[in-house]
């Protein structure tokens, strides 16, 4: 676990600048009935995330905001897990909903150029990012609800599938799913346990297998998704669900959840820094660059 405090001395180094006390977000000022002073709120920001903590409710908003894709870049993770970190300390926060900030997109999962032409130290560092943003969304305390407004592809649908819930906009040309087969990569062993834990064995096991990925009608069918929602009603739905799951004592769904979910990160946690060598090795064999490369450039020819 040599490695391990360089993150922490990323999380260390990276300010979360305090916001105004007063925050727009999400609209909150026009929930308020008229006459009242706005309840209590807190916000804060990074360069790639966006927090709202309504401390009346517990419930914050976590928005992403890294265009163009919301990539899950090594400075991406960073500030997710010190958001995350934040929240889960503050007594005052009992859940969080995520969302993205940039239109059409979720996430676009993790950002392959951490992936590619890099040292092997570099894919490291971004591996243990990227299972610390796993271990700490998926061991979460809080409840967590994903407000799936985009495409959210394989990193992306690994946040999404690490939440509580799953609520997405209806619209058919949004996409979800671990299509890591398709960049002729492999979802590691905890992607497909999360996949596993909620749409079962067999589905998980084509999809993975033909790296599916789902338009949000479809993804609705197998559970992939809760619920499906048009786009103008996704953010009151996503408030209802969590007062329903906050209406529960904490300490009965947190020992649940944490019932449910402790073999899958017991088995990371048990095998992080062979997960880690694992990933690099793999990563940087050449005919994997070469695949990475080739998606990247098919990416850019679809524009054209
Ligand atoms: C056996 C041992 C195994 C051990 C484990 C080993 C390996 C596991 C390894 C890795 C697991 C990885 C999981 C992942 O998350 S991989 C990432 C998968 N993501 C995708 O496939 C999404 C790709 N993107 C898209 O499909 C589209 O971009 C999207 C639908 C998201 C948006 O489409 P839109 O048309 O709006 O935008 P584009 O023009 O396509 O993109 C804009 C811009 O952004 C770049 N880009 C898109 N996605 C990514 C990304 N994930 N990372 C980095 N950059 C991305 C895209 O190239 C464009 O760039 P530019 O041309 O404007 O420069």
């Amino acid at each position: 676990m040599a490695a391990v405090p360089t993150l922490a001395r990323r999380i260390a180094r990276s300010g979360v600048r305090p916001l105004c006390r007063w925050p727009l977000a999400w609209g909150r000022a026009a929930r308020q009935p008229p006459g009242l002073p706005l309840a209590p709120c807190r916000a804060f920001s990074n360069n790639k995330i966006l927090v709202e903590l309504d401390e009346s409710s517990g419930v914050a908003m976590m928005k992403f905001k890294s265009p163009p894709v919301n990539s899950l870049s090594l400075d991406f993770l960073t500030e997710f897990c010190i958001s995350l970190e934040k929240l889960e300390n503050d007594r005052a926060c009992r859940g969080v909903i995520f969302a993205s900030a940039v239109p059409r997109i979720f996430s676009s999962g993790l950002d392959i150029t951490e992936m590619s032409g890099k040292s092997m130290e570099h894919y490291a560092e971004f591996w243990r990012a990227v299972q610390e943003m796993w271990l700490r969304l998926y061991g979460s305390n809080m409840v967590t609800i994903a407000a799936v407004n985009g495409s959210s592809p394989a990193g992306g649908c690994l946040v999404a599938l690490s939440c509580d819930y799953r609520i997405m906009v209806e619209n058919p040309k949004f996409s979800i799913g671990l299509n890591e087969a398709q960049l002729g990569i492999v979802a590691p062993f905890w992607f497909k346990d999360t996949f596993v834990n909620v749409v079962g064995h067999r589905i998980a096991e084509r999809s993975l297998q033909l790296g599916s990925l789902y338009p949000a009608p479809e993804a609705l069918k197998f559970g992939l998704v809760d619920e499906l929602v048009p786009e103008e009603k996704l953010q009151e739905k996503a408030m209802a669900v969590m007062a329903q799951w906050l209406a529960l004592p904490d300490h009965a769904r947190q020992l649940t959840k944490s019932m449910m979910r402790k073999a899958v990160l017991d088995r990371l946690v048990a095998h992080r820094e062979e997960d880690v060598q694992n990933f690099v090795s793999f990563i940087s064999k050449e005919s994997i660059q070469k695949s990475l490369r080739m998606y990247m450039e098919m990416l850019k020819k679809k524009k054209s």
